[in-house]
C-alpha cells in the first residue's frame, strides 16, 4: 500500500480529485492531511482548509495535530458553506469529515468536478466500530483512500479502532488519550469483553 503521495503529477496537474486520508485516531490523518496541503502551498497553488465548528478541541480557528503541528481553517457548520469559500481556489482540505452532514460527499463531488483537489480526513469508524457520519460514502466517491493506523496502546500491533475509556454512550464526546485509545482488533474485542463483565 502506499501510505504517502508522492505522485507530483497528481499533486500539481490540477484536474479535480478525491482523496480521502481515514483511520482511527492518533492514526496521522491531521499530519497527512497537513503534510499535503503545505506540499499544495509550496507549490503556489491556491489552498483553502475547513473543519467543523463543533470541533474546538486544541484551536477554534486551526486543524492541529496530537503532535501540534498546524495549519489555518475556516471552522463551518454545513458542509453548504464550503462552496461559499471556494471559487478561485484550487485545493481543499477538510479535516474531522466524520462530523459533517450528509451532503458533504455531494459538495466534494461538486469540488472535483469543477476542477478541485478535494482533501479530505477523518475517522473512519466511531468508538463502538460503527462507519462514521459521511465517511463510508467519501470512500465510496474518492479517487484515492488511504488507511492510516496508530499503533495499539496494548500489544503494538497496528491499531485498527478507537476504544473509548470513559462511560459515555453519546455518539459525539470531544476527546484526547484520557477518553480514548487506538487498539487492534484482538485488544479491542478483550476491552469490550471486560467491560461487559465489570458492568454485571
Ligand atoms: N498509539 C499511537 N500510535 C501512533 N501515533 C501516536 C499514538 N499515540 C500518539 N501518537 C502521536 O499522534 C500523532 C498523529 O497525530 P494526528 O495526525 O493528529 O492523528 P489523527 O488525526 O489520526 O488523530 C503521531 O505522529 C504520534 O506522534
Ligand atoms: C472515536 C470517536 C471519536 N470522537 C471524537 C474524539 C476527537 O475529538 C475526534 C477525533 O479526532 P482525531 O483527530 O481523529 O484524533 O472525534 C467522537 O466524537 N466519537 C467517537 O466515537
Ligand atoms: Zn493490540
Amino acid at each position: 500500500m502506499v501510505v504517502f503521495s508522492e505522485d507530483h503529477r497528481e499533486e500539481t496537474c490540477r484536474r479535480g480529485r478525491i482523496e480521502v486520508i481515514c483511520g482511527s485516531m492518533f492514526s496521522g490523518k491531521t499530519e497527512e492531511l497537513i503534510r499535503r496541503l503545505r506540499r499544495a502551498t509550496f507549490a503556489h497553488q491556491r489552498v483553502e482548509i475547513f473543519k467543523p465548528a463543533i470541533d474546538t478541541r486544541y484551536s477554534e480557528g486551526d486543524v492541529v495535530s496530537h503532535d501540534n503541528n498546524s495549519i489555518k481553517s475556516t471552522p463551518i457548520d454545513s458542509s453548504a458553506s464550503i462552496l461559499l469559500f471556494t471559487s478561485e481556489i484550487d485545493v481543499v482540505g477538510i479535516d474531522e469529515a466524520q462530523f459533517f452532514d450528509d451532503g458533504l460527499p455531494e459538495v466534494c463531488n461538486e469540488l472535483a468536478n469543477q476542477g478541485v483537489r478535494v482533501i479530505v480526513a477523518g475517522l473512519d469508524m466511531d468508538f463502538k466500530g460503527i462507519p462514521f457520519g459521511p465517511m463510508p460514502a467519501l470512500c465510496a466517491i474518492a479517487d484515492e483512500v488511504t488507511k492510516v493506523h496508530a499503533i495499539c496502546v496494548k500489544c503494538g500491533n497496528l491499531a485498527y479502532v478507537s476504544h473509548r475509556t470513559v462511560s459515555n454512550d453519546k455518539r459525539v464526546l470531544l476527546g484526547e488519550k484520557e477518553e480514548y485509545e487506538p487498539l487492534c482488533r484482538c485488544c479491542y474485542q478483550k476491552a469490550l469483553k471486560s467491560e461487559k463483565t465489570t458492568s454485571v
